[in-house]
């Protein structure tokens, strides 16, 4: 009997609360059918070991049980998971295996892998300014590119979830030059998803009668959610909902939905970033059958989109490759919408120390 080949998945960010929703998705054959697969795991090789509080009047270390309980490490984390994998016994998981980020677990995890899946990024502290966390992510994922450069196939596919994202896609194709550059990937499934929710609840209708919904730009409070060309069962939607504060609020709802969620559960979205990001994948491996879906991309100059930037577009996959849905009309607020991306974008690559981004792009080859 003929055996097809085992998929090899990689997940950054395994021990994080995105990863915990999505590794099961994974796993129960969500994203890639019947097909099998390996999990290689990835989280932080080593952390810093906690602060030791001290006493206010003698400023001596607290006693044992007066300090906060030992939290668990990333690798004890990931362990636990694996553990949690082997006991819901998935049909579908031939292997589970866990790394560390450096380069020994790295070049283990990312040898013949086919997907990439990049949750792992450093988080916001309290008080950080957002062009520090920039920086910080810029650094960790020039390491990352580099990892991709020596250890990754070239046939291998990467999505970029952890913020910035659509920068950290583009700090990975500076790094990484072996693998052609639309198989970089940034998250805007999540904002696509959050719009034809938004519909949903609005109609009662189901998210199979929704098409033609599209996210342009930045993963950000800037990007340009699209419904000019959505329709509901084959039917325009503004012949279906005809209600134009509606329409006057959802882009701000869609640009503020993860603030929202944070600001209730003091989490960020993970639940449903993980099923944006089995979708994303679940697409990208499978095709979409003609349906339009949003997946950032490094821009090929489509829409007026300077190359290279990485941006949220109207895609359609099939067997030959991802294809960027153009001809869509560009309405004044579009371009004013579009200038305001690029410009935020821009300025995050210059944050991220590239501010002669525009050179970069043009000796690179794969934008010839
Ligand atoms: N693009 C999108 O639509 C969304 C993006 N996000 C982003 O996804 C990221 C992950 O979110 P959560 O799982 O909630 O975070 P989390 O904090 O629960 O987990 C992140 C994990 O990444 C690990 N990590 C940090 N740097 C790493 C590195 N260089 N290599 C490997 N692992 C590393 C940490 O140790 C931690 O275990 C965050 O940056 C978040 O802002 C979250 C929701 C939606
Ligand atoms: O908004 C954030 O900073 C993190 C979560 C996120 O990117 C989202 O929920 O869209």
């Amino acid at each position: 009997m003929q055996t097809e080949r085992i998929i090899k998945v990689v997940v950054t960010g395994a021990a994080g609360q995105i990863a915990y929703s999505l590794i099961p998705m994974i796993a129960n054959g969500s994203v890639f059918g019947a097909r099998r697969i390996h999990l290689a795991m990835v989280d932080l090789a080593s952390v810093p070991p906690p602060r030791r509080l001290m006493c206010d009047n003698c400023h001596e270390e607290l006693p044992p049980h007066q300090q906060p309980p030992a939290r668990s490490t990333p690798q004890q984390m990931m362990e636990g998971v694996r553990m949690e994998i082997v006991d819901s016994d998935y049909p579908r998981v031939a292997k589970v295996s866990i790394h560390g980020n450096d380069d020994a677990g790295m070049s283990v995890a990312l040898s013949g892998a086919d997907y990439v899946l990049l949750l792992g990024a450093v988080p916001r502290r309290a008080g950080q300014l957002r062009k520090e966390l920039i920086y910080a992510n810029s650094k960790a994922f020039e390491v990352i590119g580099r990892q991709l450069q020596e250890f990754a196939p070239t046939h291998a596919r990467i999505l970029t979830v952890g913020n910035p994202a659509n920068t950290n896609a583009w700090i990975l194709t500076r790094a990484c030059t072996k693998i052609p550059i639309r198989n970089f990937s940034c998250l805007s499934r999540l904002d696509h998803n959050r719009i034809i929710g938004q519909i949903m609840l609005k109609t009662g209708c189901s998210n199979e009668d929704v098409e033609g919904v599209m996210v342009f730009g930045n993963h950000s409070d800037c990007q340009y959610p699209s419904v000019a060309h959505a329709t509901i069962n084959g039917v325009p939607i503004q012949e279906v909902i005809k209600d134009d504060a509606w329409y006057e609020e959802l882009t701000p709802l869609i640009q503020s939905r993860g603030k929202e969620v944070i600001n209730k559960r003091g989490l960020s979205s993970a639940a449903s970033a993980a099923k944006a990001i089995a979708d994303h994948v679940r697409d990208w491996h499978f095709g979409t059958s003609g349906r339009i879906i949003s997946m950032g991309l490094p821009s090929l100059g489509e829409y007026g989109v300077p190359r290279g930037l990485v941006w949220s577009y109207p895609v359609m996959i099939d067997e030959t490759g991802v294809h960027v849905v153009q001809g869509f009309e560009m309405t004044e607020a579009c371009v004013t919408q579009f200038e305001i991306n690029q410009v935020q974008l821009e300025t995050e690559l210059a944050e991220a120390e590239h501010p002669d981004w525009t050179n970069e792009i043009a000796a690179d080859p794969r934008f010839a």
